[in-house]
């Protein structure tokens, strides 16, 4: 019956926005084994196909510093902006914005509420944006806010109190329960979506209702993107069965089953026991694997019952035995070196992985994991690091490490999720950056450019159906999307 009443709410939801296909759809709420209720598919779904798009309820900034301050109309960062001359405090950055329709409601409630930050603009009203503008939503709207997901606590809602500190006329109770339930609404159910302005992606925070159905799973069978209006498209990255639940990823793909576990009990109030988390080796990944703690032995440590907060950790070669807090230590004192280590540049990052690093942890470890990233997005993209700056032992190391994630992706059987499409566009420019320089070279040119064009045209295909709708994919490939249609 409940089930019955959401999907009723949805398809309203859908209808109000342009979004319903006929009744042809992909999807049906149901109780999840998971937790709860779950969105499950009505029919077979194929990789790549569409399986819902969503349009957010409430959208706006996020809370976090690193995130603002922002213009709350167009979403430009990185500009002069100044508080909104009609009496809101809330930052803007152009006449236009302070003028437009879309900021005069929310303009109107700011005032009335007198806002004491004098001449400036507040960072408290800006954190507070969200639920504030939750408080326009008419009934059917908020209804359907009502029976999504929340979860209580001390974390959240803070924005609330802050909002109340900033403004002389207080609101009243009920305002301000709703507004508290907002909180805990998004808390739960956010997505972390993004506004184009010109040549750069804001990062911003919306709550789409068939999203906020969507269970999470440490192998999802869907990726999603967004479009400029930040409506919400998922589509399946591994095939759904008719009946299967249809599950996102609320943490990172790359992460080790103790990171995940953590972020989720801690953020989303639970502890995952998919099949990924309950397996030592996750799918034999070996993400979370550390090394041995005896010198002259070469194997690896794992969880001995990974879904066990306190488990003990066994070396898989000599059975040598740690305690949970022994292992906590070795991770925590990781996590300090490798903290230091990313706002390095990306030649000392190189050095550091393989004199330090490789010592420290097995190469498959998500700490090494993670360092491979980060040196694959800096070389051939940032200062300094531009292609033609890279040296052939950089590119090389790009080759190399782009295909150990490829390789990673596939050992964890996360389909055609969105990092295989980001990674084997990397790949795919790598490569043809060296065929460049061999073609310069003229050596060998004949066997490996018939080699090199037939894998880079396939990494190319692959990035592009991934990620040729996703407005946050690398320019250069969406330019080279553009051109192709074009054409
Ligand atoms: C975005 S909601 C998902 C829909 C939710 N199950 C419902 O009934 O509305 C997120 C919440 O669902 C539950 N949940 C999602 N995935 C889960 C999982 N894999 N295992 C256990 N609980 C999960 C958790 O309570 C989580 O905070």
């Amino acid at each position: 019956m409940e089930q019955q009443v959401i999907t009723d709410m949805l398809n309203l939801h859908l209808e109000r926005n342009n979004l319903s296909k006929d009744g042809s759809r992909s999807w049906f709420v149901g109780g999840s084994l998971l937790g709860g209720r779950g969105l499950f598919a009505t029919t077979d779904i194929a990789v790549g196909e569409l399986v819902f798009v969503d349009a957010p309820l409430v959208v706006g900034p996020r809370t976090r510093d690193k995130h603002l301050p922002l213009c709350i109309v167009c979403y430009k960062t990185g500009c002069p902006l100044f508080p909104c001359d009609k009496g809101c405090s809330l930052p803007i950055c152009s006449s236009a914005c302070e003028l437009s329709v879309e900021h005069d409601a929310e303009c109107s409630l700011l005032q009335a509420w007198k806002p004491t930050c004098g001449s400036s603009w507040s960072i408290n009203l800006l954190r507070a944006l969200v639920p504030i503008r939750a408080l326009l939503l008419d009934e059917q709207q908020r209804d359907l806010l009502y029976t999504l997901q929340w979860h209580s606590g001390p974390q959240h809602g803070s924005e609330i109190d802050l909002l109340k500190s900033s403004i002389k006329i207080q609101m009243n109770q009920i305002e301000e329960q709703f507004m508290r339930r907002v909180c805990a609404v998004m808390d739960t159910n956010s997505f972390e979506t993004a506004a184009i302005v010109g040549e750069s992606v804001t990062s911003l925070r919306g709550l789409y209702p068939m999203g906020a159905l969507q269970n999470h799973c440490c192998t999802p069978n869907t990726r999603h993107y967004y479009d400029s209006q930040q409506r919400l498209y998922v589509t399946a990255a591994i095939p759904i069965k008719k009946n299967e639940e249809i599950t996102m990823t609320y943490t990172d793909l790359f992460w080790d089953t103790t990171l995940r576990r953590r972020h989720l009990a801690a953020t989303k109030h639970f502890f995952c026991t998919c099949s990924r988390c309950t397996d030592p080796l996750e799918n034999g990944s070996l993400l979370g694997a550390l090394r041995c703690a005896r010198k002259e032995c070469s194997g690896i440590l794992v969880a001995v019952e990974p879904l066990d907060t306190s488990t003990v950790w066994e070396c898989r070669e000599c059975g040598l035995r740690l305690k949970n807090r022994q292992i906590i230590s070795i991770r925590s004192a990781l996590g300090s070196i490798v903290e230091e280590m990313i706002y390095k540049s990306p030649k000392q990052m190189l050095r550091f992985m393989k004199s330090e690093l490789s010592v420290l942890v097995p190469a498959t470890n998500y700490v090494a994991v993670d360092m491979k990233l980060r040196i694959i997005s800096c070389l051939g993209r940032t200062e300094k690091f531009l292609w033609e700056d890279l040296t052939k032992d950089e590119l090389s190391i790009k080759e190399k490490y782009c295909r150990d994630l490829l390789r990673l992706i596939e050992t964890l059987k996360c389909g055609e999720c969105k990092m295989k499409g980001l990674i084997s566009y990397e790949l795919y420019s790598t490569l043809m950056e060296l065929n460049k320089r061999q073609f310069n070279e003229e050596t060998n040119i004949e066997k490996s450019e018939s080699q090199v064009n037939e894998e880079s045209k396939n990494l190319l295909e692959t990035a592009i159906l991934i990620l040729q709708n996703d407005l946050t994919a690398p320019k250069d490939l969406l330019s080279l999307v553009s051109g192709m249609t074009k054409k």
